[in-house]
């Protein structure tokens, strides 16, 4: 559905996005991810047609971006000023009558789950509601792609999960999605296919289950770090904080070995490695900075 190739910014002597290349299918819920500054919003902004590329091009349907692009797409920034003084409602209003194209918006109202806050003045909105109000004005046009950057950032871990099972409806609308976060646990849930963007380059791009059995075989045996313990396999062992993983690929053998070497197993725990897991293991950084 649309594909970028060879995409480049620089801001001066900063190279935000170098040389980047990939294409998205129709009705899938894409997600670029990387840590702060990796360059997403920077990509998504030139794909938006909003923030002009240094290099490179993109097709939207096979075609350069052109006039009526703004009409068939949905975009919900990072930062949006909300007009104050006025509702949700009116503000619904107020962006649905600057496009030609129309979703009910009694429709839109149910999606976002905005009913019972429509006479509510914008200045009133809590975290949530505000991210349901502008994930509301990205549809009002009824698109065929929405982006969305960042869309749940600082919100509690409710209104997170609230907000994903929002997504959740427009991909079952068959609506294509672009997602940017920061959040691996996010993509997990959510996204059909990612791309991994550290400093500007694309590092890896696969759907999240592919990605992870490609790097992984086994679990991560989990430990307390205490620096009097005597650890076998030193070449599985990697020390993270304040704890060390052990990359396994037999449980019991593993458990067996600690318990032989003398290793206390108080706090041990296991888990199947993750989105996180991968980047660390990609980049050799802890994605949250
Ligand atoms: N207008 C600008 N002028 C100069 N540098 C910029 C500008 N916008 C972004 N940058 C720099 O480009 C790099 C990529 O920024 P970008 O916002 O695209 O990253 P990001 O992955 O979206 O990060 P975040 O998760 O924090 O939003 C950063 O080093 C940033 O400081």
């Amino acid at each position: 559905m649309i594909r970028v190739e060879g995409l480049t910014k620089n801001y001066g002597s900063l190279t935000a996005v170098d040389h980047v290349s990939f294409a998205i299918e129709e009705g899938i819920c894409f997600g670029l991810l990387g840590p702060n500054g990796a360059g997403k919003t920077t990509t998504i902004e030139m794909m938006e047609g909003i923030l002009a590329p240094t290099e490179g091009t993109i097709l939207f349907r096979d075609q350069a971006i052109g006039a009526n692009f703004h009409e068939r797409v949905g975009i919900q920034f990072q930062h949006t000023a909300l007009q104050e003084f006025i509702t949700v409602e009116e503000t619904l209003k107020l962006f649905s009558a600057l496009y030609i194209r129309h979703r009910d918006l009694e429709e839109v109202i149910e999606i976002c789950s905005l009913r019972d806050i429509l006479k509510q003045d914008n200045r009133k909105l809590s975290g949530g509601q505000r991210q349901r109000l502008l994930l509301a004005l990205a549809l009002v046009n009824d698109p065929e792609l929405v982006f969305l950057d960042e869309p749940t950032t600082g919100l509690d871990p409710q209104a997170r999960r609230n907000f994903w099972s929002l997504i959740e409806k427009i991909r079952a609308e068959g609506k294509t999605i672009i997602l940017t976060t920061h959040y691996m646990d996010e993509a997990q849930e959510l996204c059909d296919d990612i791309a991994i963007m550290d400093h500007g380059h694309i590092i890896a791009r696969n759907s999240p289950e592919n990605l992870l059995s490609a790097h992984f075989e086994g679990v991560l045996v989990r430990l307390p770090w205490e620096e009097s313990q005597p650890l076998p396999f030193p070449e599985n062992v990697r020390r993270i904080n304040n704890h060390i993983e052990i990359h396994s690929q037999d449980v019991d053998k593993t458990l067996h070995e600690l318990i032989h070497a003398g290793v206390h197993l108080e706090g041990l725990s296991i888990h199947a490695p993750d989105l996180e897991d991968l980047f660390l293991k990609l980049t050799g950084s802890s994605l949250r900075s």
